[in-house]
C-alpha cells in the first residue's frame, strides 16, 4: 500500500465502500446512456457493489496469516506439491476477469509445515484483489518463504485474461504461464527441472 498518495488512504468503512461504488456504478451507466431506474438496472449498482467488496475482499487481509497453523513434523523435509488449485482474480488494468490455476511446490526446512488448505487460503486471499499474474505469483511465494522459511519454494500460475480475449487482442483461449521459484529451487538445476515437471503434472 506505500504507492498509494497519503490523501487517498482514507480507510472506508464497508457501508461507505458500498455507498461510493453505487453512486460510481450509476454513474456509469448515464454516461453510457442507459436509464438507471429502469427495472433490470434498478439494483444493479447495489448487486455490483455487493460483487466488488466480495472480489476485493482480500484487500483488507493479510493472506500470511493463513500459514501460521504451523506443524513442526521432524525429519519431514520432502518437497510437498498442491497442484490445481484453481483461482479467479481482477486484472488491475481493467478490471476484469483473469483465472486459472496455481500450482504450489516447497521444500520444507525444521520440518516447518503448514496445513494443505492454507496455501489454497493464500492463493484465494491474494487473488481477492486488484492484481497482476506476475505479482499474484510473487506473493503467493513471498507469503510461503516468509512464514514457513523452507529450503525453497515454486510457484507456477497459468490463467485466461479476459481484457486478452473479449476485448482489445481478442486473443481467444490465450494462456499466460507465470513462475516464480525461491530457494533451493533457483540453484539447483536439477531440483528445479524435477520440481517443475511435477508442478506441470501429467496433463
Ligand atoms: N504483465 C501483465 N500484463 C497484464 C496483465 N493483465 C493485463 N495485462 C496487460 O496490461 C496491458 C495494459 O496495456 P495498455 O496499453 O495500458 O492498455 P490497453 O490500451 O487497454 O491495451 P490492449 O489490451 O493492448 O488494448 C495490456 O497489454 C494487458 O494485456 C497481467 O497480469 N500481467
Ligand atoms: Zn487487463
Amino acid at each position: 500500500m506505500d504507492d498509494i498518495p497519503n490523501d487517498r488512504l482514507h480507510v472506508s468503512t464497508t457501508d461507505e465502500r458500498r455507498e461510493t461504488i453505487m453512486k460510481a456504478v450509476t454513474d456509469i451507466l448515464v454516461a453510457l446512456g442507459e436509464d438507471p431506474e429502469r427495472e433490470g438496472l434498478r439494483d444493479t449498482p447495489s448487486r455490483v457493489a455487493k460483487m466488488y467488496t466480495d472480489v476485493f475482499s482480500g484487500l483488507q487481509e493479510d493472506a500470511s496469516e493463513h500459514l501460521k497453523t504451523v506443524f513442526t513434523e521432524d525429519g519431514h523435509d520432502e518437497i510437498v506439491i498442491v497442484r490445481d488449485i484453481a483461482f479467479h482474480t481482477m486484472c488491475e488494468h481493467h478490471l476484469l476477469p483473469f483465472f486459472g490455476k496455481a500450482h504450489i511446490a516447497y521444500l520444507p526446512d525444521g520440518g516447518r509445515l503448514t496445513g494443505l488448505s492454507k496455501l489454497a487460503r493464500v492463493v484465494e486471499t491474494l487473488a481477492r484483489r486488484p492484481q497482476l499474474q506476475e505479482r499474484l505469483t510473487g506473493q503467493i511465494a513471498d507469503a510461503i518463504e516468509t512464514v514457513l522459511r523452507p529450503r525453497g519454494v515454486m510457484v507456477l500460475a497459468e490463467a485466461r485474461h479476459m481484457c486478452m480475449e473479449m476485448r482489445g487482442i481478442k486473443a481467444h483461449g490465450a494462456k499466460t504461464v507465470t513462475l516464480v521459484s525461491r530457494g533451493v529451487f533457483d540453484t539447483d538445476a536439477a531440483k528445479r527441472a524435477e520440481t517443475l515437471a511435477l508442478l506441470r503434472g501429467a496433463d
